[in-house]
Order: structure tokens, then C-alpha cells, then sequence
């Protein structure tokens, strides 16, 4: 099923559907690829009731659920494909090429995916975790096609990168669960394996500690396949990655914000009781989705406790302490420290400052005196999550 989840019609209609198709088709897996609301252009005021609503219902009765949203898309046509005011019909055809990749081993015949319920087998551990995010590559414009024809490795690589991903999230704040590489073209399996090699080697995704297998490729030979009217220029090989990661948890984190900030107020709620329905159904969803992020947050978090006496040696001397207080986020070197990584705390900006910063201070052979603070952030009006004073550690491990 596929539904945008920030209309009345979409959310409403889509969420009885899915309860009416769960009932009748009980032993079917579901599949739902859901269109979360772009956070910079509103269509309806509602659309983080209508939003948050919508997904309590994919979680109590989807079995996997592909989660796109529309300003991710939006950046993606404007950024690679230099639309400059990207209409529905630009970034349909995006959501089409993305289904159709996922979908090919399925319609041809292929060996990785035979059907919908192999990818639930694949993707979700648990029930509750099954909000996939996925990526394509290459997104090349015609006007650069002549430029660029890209190996196997670099289109795998690409598919990693936070600008591919149809999600406006940042798969490097989260780790992944469990992943899939779907190829498709002219693609020689050896340089798979190598493109694989260095995806592990280099440490391009973090596993879960307690799942860190979790990656399969899968090669189709079907060439992708365009339309004459479409953005994508067609690409000899390409690749689409599927995956459940714990950073899929922002996507949410960016709609609770609003849906909270208008729920404090009951701002528009008089309509949705004037159509019937009850103000502790919008406190139920959104309890439920409160629950959905603590699970992936402890998914992110849990160590294997045998992998933490292994590698309580080898902890790294550099840990950074990350403090908010009032307009300011102070970072301090501290060593060898229990490490307590809550990036939840942050905006999206901030948490994205904060992993460069971080990045950065990790490339540089400098070992930075102990304790040092440095002042990062400046007074920002529009930022609201630092009023309060907090803290807390992020870590440096070597994975990142
Ligand atoms: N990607 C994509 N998003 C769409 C498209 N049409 C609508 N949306 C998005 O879906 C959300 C809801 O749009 P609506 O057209 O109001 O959807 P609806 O479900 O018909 O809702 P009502 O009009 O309230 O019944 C908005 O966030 C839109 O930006 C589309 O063709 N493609």
C-alpha cells in the first residue's frame, strides 16, 4: 500500500484500509511505503496529527513499512537533479524508480528477494522495528550523464550517502539493524565483493552490536528501465540500498516536535472531535510512538556484553562531553569514561554539528589537551531544544 500520511485522505482512509487488509489477509505480508510531510512546505496545518495518527496504525497492523519523505525527495531533485521547483509528478517518478528497484529480483525472478515476506524476513528482527529507510544510486541529471559513468563501487558507495536517501535522516547518527544492496544492470559480481570489502573496511555503516552481519547484496541483471519524460537519466548499473537503521527514529523526532508543540494547545483538535474520534486517541498515538523510538533507541544502545569486555581495553583515550547550557553547547574532552551516547537531545542541525565536529577533532593527529572546551554554538533564535539545561557524553568510538 502505498500513502502519503499527511493528508486527511491518505492517513484517514489509508489507516482503514490497512486495518480492513490486516483482518481479511492476516497470513499476507503488508507492505506499505509511507510519504512523510515535507518539514519545510506545509500542504495542511494538521499534517503532524495526521501524520503521527497515520503511524500507529502502520505500527499496530503493517508488516514492513518503507519510509519516504517528501522533503528528502525535494532536495534530492533540486540538489542532484537541478529542478528548481520540484512539482509531485518529479518526485513521483523518483518513488517509482526507487519501488521499481526493490522490487525487480521479485518481478524477475531473481535470487535474493523472491517475494514481499523475504524482505520481512531479511529487514525486521522484531515486530515493532520494521520502518526501513532506502537510497538510490546513482541520481545523475542528463546534463551529466556524458561525465559520469560510475563503477560498481562508487554507485555502492554512493547508495550509503545521507544525500541519496529518501528519508531526511542521517543513517550515520543511527546504526543499522539489518541491510540490503539491491544491484541491477551490468554488474560483474567481483567488484560486488570489493565494494563490499571496503563498505566494511572502511566502516562506511555501524552495525548494532548484536547483529553485525546484517548486510546482503543481492545482483539483478535487468537493466534499469526510464521513462522519456524522466529526471533520472538511465545508468548502465545502479544500485538501491533497503535498510532498517535506528536513525530512521528522526524522521519521527521531527514530526512529534510539531505534533507535540500543537497538541499543548490543542490547536485544531475541535475538528477531529467534531468528526468523532477522542483527544486520548491522539494521546494513545502518540504514547505509542514514543514507545516505537525508545525501542530503537535501546536497539542503538544495547552492547553485547561480551563484546564490551573485549573491547574495554581497547576503549579510545578521546571522549568528548557534550554540555547545553542556555544558548551555548560546550564541548569538553574527558578520558576514559562511561560512554552515554543521547544525540536525541539535539536538532537535527545540531546533532549533524556536533558528528562533524567530531569527525573532524577524531581525523586530527592533535590529541587535544584534557578538558579543553570548546565553545561551539553561538546564540541561534530559531533553535528551541536548548532552553533547558542538559548534558550528556558522546562517544568517539572508531566505528563512526
Ligand atoms: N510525493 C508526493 N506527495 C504528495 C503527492 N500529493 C500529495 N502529497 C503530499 O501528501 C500530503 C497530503 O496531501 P493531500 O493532497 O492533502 O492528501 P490527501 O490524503 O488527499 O488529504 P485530504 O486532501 O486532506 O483528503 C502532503 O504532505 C503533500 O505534500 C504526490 O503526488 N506525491
Amino acid at each position: 500500500m502505498l500513502n502519503s500520511v499527511g493528508g486527511g485522505t491518505g492517513s484517514g482512509f489509508g489507516a482503514l484500509l490497512l486495518d480492513k487488509l490486516s483482518v481479511d489477509y492476516c497470513k499476507k505480508s503488508i507492505l506499505t511505503v509511507n510519504i512523510y510531510p515535507s518539514q519545510e512546505t506545509f500542504v495542511s496545518m494538521v499534517e503532524p496529527y495526521n501524520s503521527i495518527l497515520a503511524t500507529q496504525f502502520l505500527i499496530d497492523h503493517a508488516d514492513v513499512c518503507i519510509t519516504m519523505d517528501n522533503q528528502a525527495i525535494y532536495d534530492i531533485c533540486q540538489n542532484k537533479l537541478d529542478i528548481e521547483l520540484p512539482k509531485y509528478s518529479n518526485l513521483n517518478r523518483i518513488i517509482a524508480q526507487v519501488m521499481s528497484s526493490i522490487t525487480t529480483s521479485m518481478r524477475y525472478d531473481g535470487a535474493l528477494l523472491r517475494d514481499m515476506a523475504e524482505l520481512e524476513t531479511s529487514l525486521v528482527p522484531y515486530a515493532k522495528l520494521k520502518f526501513l529507510i532506502c537510497s538510490y544510486a546513482p541520481i545523475i541529471s542528463h546534463q551529466k550523464v556524458d561525465h559520469m559513468q560510475l563503477s560498481t563501487v562508487e554507485i555502492a558507495k554512493l547508495a550509503f550517502e545521507t544525500t541519496n536517501m529518501m528519508a531526511k535522516c542521517d543513517p550515520r547518527l543511527g546504526k543499522y539493524i539489518s541491510c540490503l544492496l539491491l544491484f541491477r544492470g551490468d554488474i560483474i559480481p567481483k567488484d560486488v565483493s570489493s565494494s563490499i570489502f571496503q563498505i566494511r573496511t572502511h566502516k562506511t555503516i555501524r552495525f548494532v552490536d548484536w547483529c553485525p552481519t546484517g548486510l546482503k547484496v543481492g545482483i539483478d541483471y535487468q537493466f534499469q528501465q526510464t521513462l522519456p519524460k524522466d529526471d533520472i537519466r538511465k545508468a548502465l548499473r545502479s544500485a538501491c540500498m533497503i535498510g532498517n537503521t535506528t536513525a530512521v527514529s528522526q524522521v519521527f523526532s521531527d514530526v512529534c516536535y510539531k505534533y507535540d508543540s500543537m497538541f499543548a494547545k490543542r490547536a485544531f483538535v475541535h475538528w477531529y472531535i467534531n468528526e468523532g474520534m477522542e483527544e486520548a486517541q491522539f494521546v494513545e498515538a502518540r504514547e505509542e510512538l514514543a514507545f516505537l523510538q525508545k525501542d530503537y533507541e535501546e536497539a542503538d544502545s544495547a552492547i553485547n556484553e561480551e563484546n564490551q569486555k573485549e573491547n574495554a581495553g581497547k576503549t579510545a583515550q578521546k571522549q568528548l562531553l557534550v554540555n547545553v547550557i542556555d544558548q551555548r553547547v560546550e564541548i569538553v574532552y574527558v578520558e576514559n569514561q562511561q560512554v552515554l551516547i543521547d544525540y536525541s537531545q539535539f536538532s537535527h542541525f545540531k546533532r549533524q554539528y556536533i558528528y562533524n565536529f567530531h569527525m573532524h577533532m577524531n581525523k586530527s593527529t592533535k590529541i587535544p589537551q584534557q578538558n579543553k572546551s570548546i565553545t561551539l554554538f553561538q546564540k541561534n533564535k530559531g533553535d528551541q531544544t536548548n532552553k533547558n539545561q542538559r548534558s550528556c557524553l558522546v562517544t568517539n568510538q572508531r566505528e563512526y
